[in-house]
């Protein structure tokens, strides 16, 4: 598996008036957990938006290897190898944790199976499903592959999003805050998970988060935004003592 780096290089993004991202650059480096952090507002969500095509950037790019991210649609991203899980889980409630991960698995045959009605062999649809299994087994989700999303409790819904964005394979894999809404324990989970992720399947993680205590114990490197600008980037260590970012998170909360 060939992993490349992920450049976002001078992004800048405006809404009218407003300037989400203010000419911001960083890079995520090939097999590594890099956090982007902010206080409220800083602009976290709008470059991870930029990054996974949602928005389009006003001005600089995001380069994935040599192809360029900002013009690619959702399924293109799966094809070359980026997975992404959104805050907001854009999960089929009705459907089964194993059906929902399976949707995520379509982009890996040709064409898709579930979009052009291409019939899957049998024996393919069974190394699809063994594989789905596997990695909700590795996701801690591998006992309730045939219940409802919707009867599930929150934090394992979200880990059914990030099954489903692991489906496909990827060599870098998006998460946007996954500890949202999550309590202390269920984020220590989320930590470990993803620090497994990467110890087992050597993919790059870009991590979108508010939460810094799960930043701090799992990332390698934080990049840090404050009103759409990057104040800092450096290891977790170097980030935490750097004065800007105490700053930016005074009155919002301490640095972990
Ligand atoms: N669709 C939009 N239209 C207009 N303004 C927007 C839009 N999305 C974000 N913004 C503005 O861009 C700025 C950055 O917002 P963004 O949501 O990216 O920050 P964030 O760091 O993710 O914040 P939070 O931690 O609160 O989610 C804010 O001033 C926000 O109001």
């Amino acid at each position: 598996m060939s992993l490349a780096p992920l450049r976002v290089e001078n992004v800048t993004l405006t809404f009218g008036g407003i300037r989400a991202l203010d000419d911001v650059s960083f890079t995520v480096a090939p097999g590594t957990v890099h956090a982007l952090i902010g206080p409220n507002g800083a602009g976290k969500s709008s470059c991870f938006n930029v990054i996974s095509g949602v928005y389009r950037a006003t001005s600089g790019r995001v380069l994935f290897g040599d192809t360029e991210l900002t013009r690619l649609r959702a399924h293109k991203l799966a094809k070359i190898g980026v997975g992404r899980a959104f805050q907001n889980t854009a999960l089929s409630t009705r459907s089964t944790v194993l059906d929902n991960v399976m949707l995520g698995r379509h982009v890996l045959t040709r064409g898709g199976f579930l979009t052009d009605g291409l019939r899957l062999t049998a024996r393919e649809e069974r190394r699809h499903l063994a594989r789905a299994a596997e990695i909700c087994a590795f996701l801690g989700i591998g006992d309730v592959l045939h219940v409802p999303v919707a009867a599930l409790p929150y934090g394992a819904a979200k880990r059914v999003d990030i099954a489903r964005a692991l489906a496909v394979e990827p060599t870098l894999l998006l998460l946007d805050e996954p500890a949202a809404g999550m309590n202390a324990a269920e984020t220590a989970e989320m930590a470990a998970t993803i620090g497994d992720l990467r110890a087992a399947l050597g993919i790059s993680v870009l991590l979108v988060e508010h939460d810094m205590s799960l930043v701090m114990g799992i990332a390698d490197r934080v990049t840090v935004l404050d009103f759409g600008k990057r104040i800092a980037d450096g290891s977790p260590a170097e980030v935490r003592s750097d004065p800007d970012v105490i700053r930016a998170y005074l009155g919002a909360e301490e640095p972990a």
